[in-house]
């Protein structure tokens, strides 16, 4: 039975549709009102840019010594001026790129009772979790399905809780978490360098065990179903992440960042890594990587898919900016004295206007 949902006043998060996949599958032409943001909010009303993009680096000389230091101040001045840039030259096959989108889609597009094994709360630390992206305390929906689980360092029991169907999407995801470890290792030491910090500075912070490079990550990806009132909604609500850092691909545009009050979109290119500081890298160096604002906008013809690593710090770390970032012209910024990630994180999740996971 087609059913139109907008027709079932079906609001919060009460409704019978777990994913908004589903719902959209059903052939609504309408959404459910709590999926209609307020005005201010919507992307019809705020101001985009689509003549400007975030900046690009290149890495792939980032092993010859005069350009590794060009590289590095490149990296520091993208993170300082917007907190989101692009890498390109980094040495990830873009095969892969393109199979781990795929993957993510072709797991999307499973049918309900394939993946209901994964339903449960989001947020859970344990075992992977599917379902839309529940919304946060502010009411703001999200137009979007999620699906998250850590990656390695995994225990061979953990391993088994990753989907079976489709067929590779351990092997690709295994394969996929290998070249971003290397690549955050490489980011890392280069914002290390810029700062003139220890060497491993950030990867300490990280949980980073210094034998394999495995860094303590999430992945998830996420899936924006076309919107029938895509100028209305959003796929997720304009936020900022609480945590380290993230590595992004995407298959097609949705993401924005906002910049000088004005929204501009990171643009999908098959060569580039996105790469975003969250808050508790602004914290870390007392503001000097910047977390950003950004949302994503949905189309009412297409949908999209993206897959990200977070990068996230341990748990117990104290929430406190290097004494190198701290002089008598700048003091501490952050005056959580002795929080720790863990309690940042409770009060984020209080505080956030969407919920994803840290
Ligand atoms: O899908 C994207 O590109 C970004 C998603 C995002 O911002 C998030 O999950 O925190
Ligand atoms: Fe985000």
């Amino acid at each position: 039975m087609t059913m139109i949902a907008s027709q079932q006043k079906i609001s919060g998060d009460n409704y019978k549709f777990k994913s908004i996949k589903a719902m959209v599958d059903t052939g609504i032409t309408h959404i459910p009102s709590d999926f209609i943001l307020p005005l201010y909010m919507q992307p019809r009303f705020t101001r985009s840019d689509n003549s400007r993009d975030v900046p690009t680096i290149d890495l792939s000389l980032v092993n010859d010594p005069f350009e590794r230091k060009r590289i590095a101040t490149s990296i520091v001045e993208a993170a300082k001026g917007w907190g989101i840039f692009k890498v390109h030259g980094h040495g990830i096959a873009e095969r892969l790129r393109k199979k781990v989108l795929q993957v993510m889609r072709e797991f999307f597009d499973l049918p309900l009772t394939d993946k209901v094994q994964f339903l449960g709360s989001q947020g859970e630390a344990s075992g992977p979790r599917y379902g839309r992206t529940r919304r946060g305390t502010t009411g703001h929906q999200s137009w979007r399905d999620q699906f998250h689980h850590r990656i390695p360092p995994l225990t061979p029991s953990e391993l088994e809780t990753w989907p079976e169907k489709p067929e590779s999407y351990r092997d690709t995801v295994l394969e996929w978490t290998k070249e971003i470890h290397k690549l955050s290792n490489v980011l890392f030491d280069l914002l290390t360098e810029a700062y003139n910090l220890e060497p491993r500075y950030f990867q300490d912070l990280m949980g980073v065990a210094e034998s394999t490079g495995e860094l303590d990550a999430t992945m998830l990806s996420a899936y924006y179903p076309r919107c029938p009132q895509a100028d209305q909604a959003s796929g997720i609500v304009a936020h900022t992440d609480p945590t380290g850092m993230v590595v992004a691909i995407q298959d097609s545009p949705g993401l924005e960042v906002l910049k000088d009050g004005t929204w501009i979109p990171v643009a999908p290119d098959p060569a580039c890594i996105t790469i975003s500081t969250g808050d508790a890298m602004e914290i870390l160096t007392n503001g000097s990587c910047k977390s950003c604002e950004h949302r994503v906008r949905v189309k009412e013809t297409q949908d999209r898919v993206s897959a990200l690593v977070i990068l996230k710090p341990s748990l117990d770390i104290k929430l406190e900016a290097a004494p190198a970032f701290i002089t008598k012209g700048d003091p501490t910024r952050f005056i959580g004295t002795n929080m720790t990630y863990r309690e940042y994180l409770r009060m984020f999740k209080d505080k956030r206007p969407e919920v994803t996971f840290d």
